[in-house]
């Protein structure tokens, strides 16, 4: 709803829908009607537009789309031209956020003012679509037509402050102020004055001359950077039509464009994840406790075990939440090493105003250096960070246990690792947990939390609104081997090798998955992250090449098949970026170039084995590298290891760079129906069996195609819980 009330002379209509005043249809309801009113009140003699509560409304209610009552009139775009139209001066008073639809509103009142804390954004190309009540026409004729396309194409949260710079606030008001007071005030003297050229209708395009050159631009720099997303591209041809068409014509081919992105299966995809990212902080631990029934201990001090890379950003995300972070190493050397770094960092985070200098100079001083872990003995959380190894992880935890205070939480960031055996090693096992951060653990937004065993409901609560604290996409998951992200990709990989070895090389295989719209491909992620690290893991399985007795067959590791290609590209030295060559060769730069040296490699390793490369269609490639991952991840659900599918989602999204439109692994097999890929699983299963068990399909899968044929995403697991609530 809205409210309506008078101050003197000024009528205030406050938009009431909490928790984010979203524009739904009941509160489109009440503003039509109230700005009638206001219109009507001969005492009236301007209107205060305003949002109660937490922020200004934050654009339509999402939870409306694909539902009829989102087209029920009045529409966004009705009340917009309600606003434009009114003989007394509108004001938008902005706290919170001014986004979508409401920032449309906002364009539509003759002026806007806001508090200096408040962000302004037209977002919706984050959810697929495009500002849809006029935004695509009036955002460029206040703010101009290049940053217009830098901020609908991309869709991000601006600084009110920067929104002032630009002529799109017209004041701003200082932090502690009182928004509304003000927006009264600059609304009476704002009476009498000329409202024509506020009515943004009526102004052209400042810059429409250089729409052909502009247009250019940033179709290339999206093309760049929103790999194959469709709305993007489409905002840009309708933010172009701005600067040549009549706002009126502008208008019709702003509807258009957003009818076609409303039924695209990418705005789908991109509205699934916008929910999803927030469904996964309502977390289940089956049978322990759930977001609702558990409450988290109160976390001052973290410390960090461990200043390599991943413990130094983890330092820095604990220090960005606010937290006292001591930061240990038993070498004095590497101890300093590590506290230049995070403190570097933080000065470079002011430079970018990223963070404030107040802000700057509390994280300068949160940091405790530490070299013994008698000195953590009082902290409240302990995040240990050290090198990838089962017995050193175990010696760590079981010294810890000695020295923390009892009520001391002790988890691990390792990657793969058992955390039930880690917690074997202590007398708190129902304390222990991992937090599984993702490289650099500062910048990616994944946190990937396990709980083993015996983690208790509080221990899982805390480190769930710890990753909250952080501003991480948190996901909640169970123990096992590699956990949810790293268990899916070791198919991803094992499955990129075996296609080397039939048909293709890496370029051609990394092509096909930036094609589909990761940022890249498997072999150049790899180069990135080091082909080591993927050797080691081999090698702690006993499986490389070298490890094997004589006489081993090369593509053999007993019944399963196994391709040696990786273990001699290490083993050549070929470690990837950070020694100039790997699956590519680098010549001082991070491009990746096709080098002949490993072809070389892969083609005698054929012939050795008279191997007669075939054609691949991009299709096969495609199926061969997702649908693998797919299943095992219909296998983590069927085993309660990931509670939901849009859990995986979020992980393969936010760690694994999973293009946002195509939604995530489980969504995506939603949107190919899941008839269509168990029956590609079924063949690969058919004609490789045993040898390649991650063909065999889930029985989930399987389950659900048999009796529901392509279920919602929505509806997988009660399905599935009904089912086994009857067995
Ligand atoms: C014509 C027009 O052009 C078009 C068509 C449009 O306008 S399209 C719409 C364009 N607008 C957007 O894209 C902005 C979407 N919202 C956000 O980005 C964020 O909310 C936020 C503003 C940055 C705050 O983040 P937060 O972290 O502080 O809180 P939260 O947890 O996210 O949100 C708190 C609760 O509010 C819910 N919520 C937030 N925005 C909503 C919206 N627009 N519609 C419906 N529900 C919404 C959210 O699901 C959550 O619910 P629950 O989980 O508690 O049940």
């Amino acid at each position: 709803m809205a409210l309506y009330s008078r101050e003197d002379d000024v009528a205030i209509i406050a938009v009431n829908n909490p928790p984010m005043n979203a524009l739904s249809h009941h509160v489109r309801k009440d503003l039509i009607k109230f700005l009638k009113v206001a219109e009507a009140d001969e005492n009236v003699t301007a209107i205060v537009l305003c949002g109660d509560g937490r922020t200004f409304p934050v654009g339509a209610d999402i939870k409306e789309f694909h539902k009829s009552v989102s087209a029920l009139g009045p529409t966004i775009i009705d009340i917009v031209h309600a606003l434009e139209k009114s003989s007394k001066p509108t004001v938008a008073a902005i706290h919170g956020s001014a986004l979508g639809g409401g920032l449309e509103l906002a364009l539509g009142c003759h002026y806007r003012i806001a508090m200096s804390t408040s962000k302004v954004g037209l977002p919706e190309v984050k959810l697929g679509i495009l500002p849809g009540a006029g935004g695509t026409q009036r955002l460029p004729r206040v703010i101009g037509l290049d940053n217009a396309m830098k901020w609908i194409a991309y869709g991000h949260h601006h600084p009110a402050g920067v929104g002032a710079s630009l002529g799109l606030i017209d004041r701003i008001v200082a932090k502690g102020g009182d928004i509304r007071r003000s927006a009264i005030l600059f609304a009476r003297s704002m009476v009498g004055k000329g409202l024509g050229q506020r009515r943004l209708s009526n102004v052209s395009v400042p810059d429409a001359s250089k729409v052909e050159e502009l247009m250019a631009k940033h179709l290339k720099e999206v093309g760049l950077r929103t790999r194959g997303a469709l709305a993007p591209v489409v905002c840009l041809q309708v933010i172009k039509s701005s600067a040549l068409l009549s706002y009126k014509d502008g208008l019709e081919s702003e509807r258009q464009g957003m009818m076609t992105l409303l039924a695209s299966s990418e705005s789908k995809a991109q509205i699934y994840s916008f929910f999803s990212e927030r469904q996964v902080s309502k977390w289940n631990a089956p049978g322990i406790a759930n977001h609702a029934t558990a409450k988290p201990m109160q976390v001052r001090s973290i410390a960090v075990v461990g200043l390599g890379t991943m413990g130094r950003g983890i330092a820095i995300s604990s220090l960005k939440a606010g937290k006292k972070t001591y930061v240990v190493e038993l070498n004095s050397k590497a101890l300093a090493a590590g506290v230049k770094y995070i403190r570097g960092y933080i000065e470079t985070m002011k430079k970018r105003a990223q963070i404030s200098e107040e802000q700057a100079a509390a994280m300068q001083s949160a940091i405790i250096p530490v070299s013994s872990y008698n000195g953590i003995a009082n902290v409240d959380l302990v995040i240990e960070a050290v090198f990838e190894n089962m017995k050193i992880k175990k010696e760590i935890f079981g010294k810890l246990d000695k020295v923390c205070k009892p009520s001391t939480i002790l988890a691990s960031n390792t990657s793969t690792l058992d955390i039930d055996e880690i917690a074997s090693a202590t007398k708190r096992p129902e304390k222990v947990a991992g937090m599984h951060f993702f490289a650099p653990a500062h910048i990616m937004l994944l946190l990937e939390n396990i709980y083993g065993r015996k983690s208790s409901a509080e221990t899982i609560a805390t480190i769930m609104d710890i990753g909250k604290q952080m501003k991480k996409i948190t996901v909640l998951v169970g123990n096992c081997v590699g956990f949810v992200g790293n268990r899916m990709y070791g198919y991803y990989t094992t499955e990129s090798v075996f296609i080397l070895e039939e048909a293709a090389y890496p370029e051609q295989v990394d092509k096909v998955l930036t094609d589909y719209g990761f940022a890249m491909g498997r072999f150049q992620v790899g180069d990135l992250s080091g082909n080591d690290i993927g050797y080691k893991i081999r090698t702690g399985l006993g499986i490389t090449h070298k490890q094997q007795p004589a006489g081993t067959p090369e593509r053999k590791r007993g019944v399963l098949r196994y391709c040696p290609l990786g273990d001699f590209l290490v083993e050549k030295g070929r470690l990837g970026l950070k020694v100039g060559k790997g699956w590519y060769k680098y010549e001082g730069s991070r491009t990746p170039i096709p080098d002949p040296e490993v072809r070389k490699i892969i083609d005698e390793y054929r012939t050795r084995h008279h191997i007669v490369p075939r054609d691949i269609s991009s299709e096969e490639v495609l199926q061969r590298m997702l649908y693998p991952l797919i299943n095992e991840g219909f296998k983590i659900l069927e085993e309660g290891i990931a509670a939901n599918p849009w859990d995986i989602d979020m992980i393969y999204q936010y760690g694994y760079a999973w293009p946002r439109h195509t939604g995530g692994p489980m969504y995506y097999a939603f949107t190919i129906g899941l008839p269509q890929v168990l029956k590609v699983i079924e063949e690969h299963w058919k004609a490789a069996g045993a040898s390649e068990p991650h063909w065999q399909p889930s029985t989930m899968l399987t389950w659900l195609v048999e009796n529901h044929g392509n279920p919602d995403i929505s509806q997988w697991m009660p399905l599935m819980q009904k089912h086994k609530s009857k067995t």
